[in-house]
Order: structure tokens, then sequence, then C-alpha cells
């Protein structure tokens, strides 16, 4: 089985519209895990353009799952995660200005960076992932830091899958996922992960422990409603 960890920062961008509390986060969390998701993911941005760092304060009080913190990790994130006390943070080497999360980090670049950083978490005992694409020599890389998981950043494998190629798609994050196994690391994954392609994706990818599904989840359940969706997910990760 895969823990099915739902994003939603969808939900924040949709109460952020108005000023308000509608709809209320708190409220979609605590029903999300009434309805089976196995945690709950937020990726709170600086300029905090949907969660706001004070969501995640929030989160923590309420989440009787797991609580994953996503972002980059600047001063501020830092002190929010240290603050916080997730039960897992996923370090994501995004832009301020980036609209999405759009690459995973450069593990050899960034090696003492990230080693300073996986330490500093998991000293507070707080589980860590780093964000990588599915290339041998990130994981390698992401081994040699102490971290605990990676995330493999799937957007290719969502492009390739709605191309018709889903085979050609998750070949990479196959070979990844087998290598991070080898080193010791915990599989996660998430980007454009979808109900179309979260099938493909789970039988093909070996020890993958968490799916993050965020943006295709949520627009999914304007149609299907959302303990719907958070069921149909989970049937395709048993
Ligand atoms: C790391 C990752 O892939 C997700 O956290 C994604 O970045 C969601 O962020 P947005 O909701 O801001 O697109
Ligand atoms: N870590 C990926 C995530 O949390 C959700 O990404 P998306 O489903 O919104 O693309």
């Amino acid at each position: 089985m895969t823990v099915l960890s739902v994003n939603v920062n969808k939900i924040a961008t949709l109460r952020n519209a108005r000023g308000g509390n509608v709809p209320n986060l708190i409220k979609v969390a605590q029903d999300i895990e009434r309805f089976g998701g196995q945690g709950i993911t937020i990726h709170p941005r600086p300029d905090e353009r949907h969660i706001r760092y004070q969501d995640a304060r929030d989160l923590k009080k309420i989440v009787t799952t797991e609580l994953n913190i996503e972002g980059n990790p600047i001063d501020s994130f830092v002190q929010l995660v240290d603050e916080v006390q997730p039960h897992q943070v996923t370090l994501v080497p995004d832009a301020p200005d980036a609209i999405t999360s759009n690459a995973g980090w450069d593990t050899i670049k960034h090696h003492s960076y990230l080693s300073e950083i996986v330490k500093h978490f998991k000293n507070q005992g707080i589980r860590t992932s780093i964000f990588v694409d599915p290339v041998i020599e990130m994981i390698e890389g992401a081994a040699k830091t102490g971290v605990d998981r990676i995330e493999l950043y799937t957007e290719e494998y969502a492009v390739q899958f709605s191309k018709g190629n889903p085979e050609k798609g998750v070949q990479p994050y196959r070979d990844a996922a087998l290598k991070a196994h080898e080193l010791g690391l915990g599989i996660n994954a998430g980007h454009d992960l979808s109900l179309e392609n979260i099938k493909y994706f789970k039988e093909n990818v070996p020890n993958l422990i968490e799916v993050s599904i965020g943006h295709a989840l949520i627009s999914e359940s304007i149609y299907l409603g959302l303990e719907n969706v958070v069921n149909m997910y989970k049937s395709r990760l048993a």
C-alpha cells in the first residue's frame, strides 16, 4: 500500500480569492482524513499566495495522520518548520516567483547546503525528504546528504503518460526507485499525478511509500466529490 497525502494548496487558493474563510482549510483537512486520506501536504510559498504560514501552525494542531510541509528551505521556512514540527519536511528548490515546482535539486552541487539542512531537521526527529528528478546521480547525491527519503518529481511522467507513452514515461522513475531503495532511501513521489495516471505509476515504480497529490485531486473533486475521489485514489494505491 502507498500512502495518499492530499495537498491542500488549492483549497487555500480558493479561500484566498475572496479574503474570507470559505472554504475552511482546517475543516477540509479534517474531512480528508475522515474520508480516508492518510496525510496532509502543504507547500507554503514565500508570498503566501495559497498556504499561509499560520495555516501550517493551525493544521499541526488538528492533523491526526501525517503533516508534510514542502518548500525551499529559506530562513523563514526553516523557522516555520522548527516551530511547527511536522512529521515530514520535503525540501524543494523552487524560486520565489515560480508558478509551481519545476525541478528537483542538484544534489551534487548543493551537497553541503542540503547535508546541513537535513541534519538540522533530522536532529529534531523530523523525517526529511529531498525533491529530485529521476536521475541516478541525483539519487546517489541525495543519499550522501543523509536524508531519509526522496520525493520523485513526477511532472515528466505525467506529460509522457498524457501523450500515450506510459512505459517511456515511467522507466526513469522505476530505475531511480530501484537505486534509491538499494541506497536505503524511502521513496515518495508527486506533481501532476492524477486519477488517470496514478495506477500505472504505482504498478511500475517499486517501493513507493507515499504520494502527495493536490492539483488534479482537488480538480477531480469538483466533478466527483472529495470523499469519492480520496477513495478512488486509495483503491489505485492499494
Ligand atoms: C513539490 C510539488 O510538486 C508540489 O508541492 C507542488 O509544488 C505544489 O505547489 P503549488 O500548489 O504551488 O503548485
Ligand atoms: N509534492 C507534490 C504535491 O504535493 C502535489 O503536487 P500537485 O498534485 O499539486 O501537482
